[in-house]
């Protein structure tokens, strides 16, 4: 079993042992990023809404990406965030920091584009519903 091959550095040798690891890895970042719990439940509102609204295939086309890409922007910074603490030690370091912020501003960045995409698809159908 590959979880318990605690120790393992040689490459996977069957598909459900590197789809073990992935999933893994999934786990490790929902239990340490703070963030990552942020952005799963905002994602789960976002389809309950849409849901609710009734929002169209292409509407869900791009839900379903901007949860995307926020969800894959946040696991890119968390690797950044590993490498830096791997690589300096957990010491400071001025380069450590540029990269850390970067990353940090990446997931920013998608997540803005997220919320505008949201808001352009949402807010037409949520003033429609109050005004009538
Ligand atoms: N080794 C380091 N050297 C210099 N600055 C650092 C270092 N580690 C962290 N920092 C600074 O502290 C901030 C927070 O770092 P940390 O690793 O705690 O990220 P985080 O709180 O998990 O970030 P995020 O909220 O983006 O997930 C970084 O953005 C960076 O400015």
């Amino acid at each position: 079993m590959a979880l318990k091959d605690k120790k393992q550095i040689q490459k996977n040798h069957s598909f459900k042992q590197s789809f073990t690891h992935a999933c893994f890895g999934i786990y490790r970042i929902f239990k340490e990023e703070r963030n990552m719990r942020i952005h799963t439940s905002i994602a789960v509102l976002v389809i309950f809404v849409g849901w609710l609204l009734q929002i169209t295939s292409s509407e869900w086309y791009w839900v379903m990406a901007c949860i995307g890409w926020v969800f894959v922007a946040e696991v890119l910074n968390t690797i950044a965030e590993n490498i830096v603490d791997l690589v300096t030690g957990k010491t400071y370091s001025e380069l450590g920091k540029h990269i850390k912020d970067m990353a940090a501003g990446a997931v920013l960045i998608s997540a803005c584009f997220a919320g505008i995409i949201g808001l352009w698809i949402f807010l037409p159908k949520i003033w429609l519903l109050l005004i009538h």
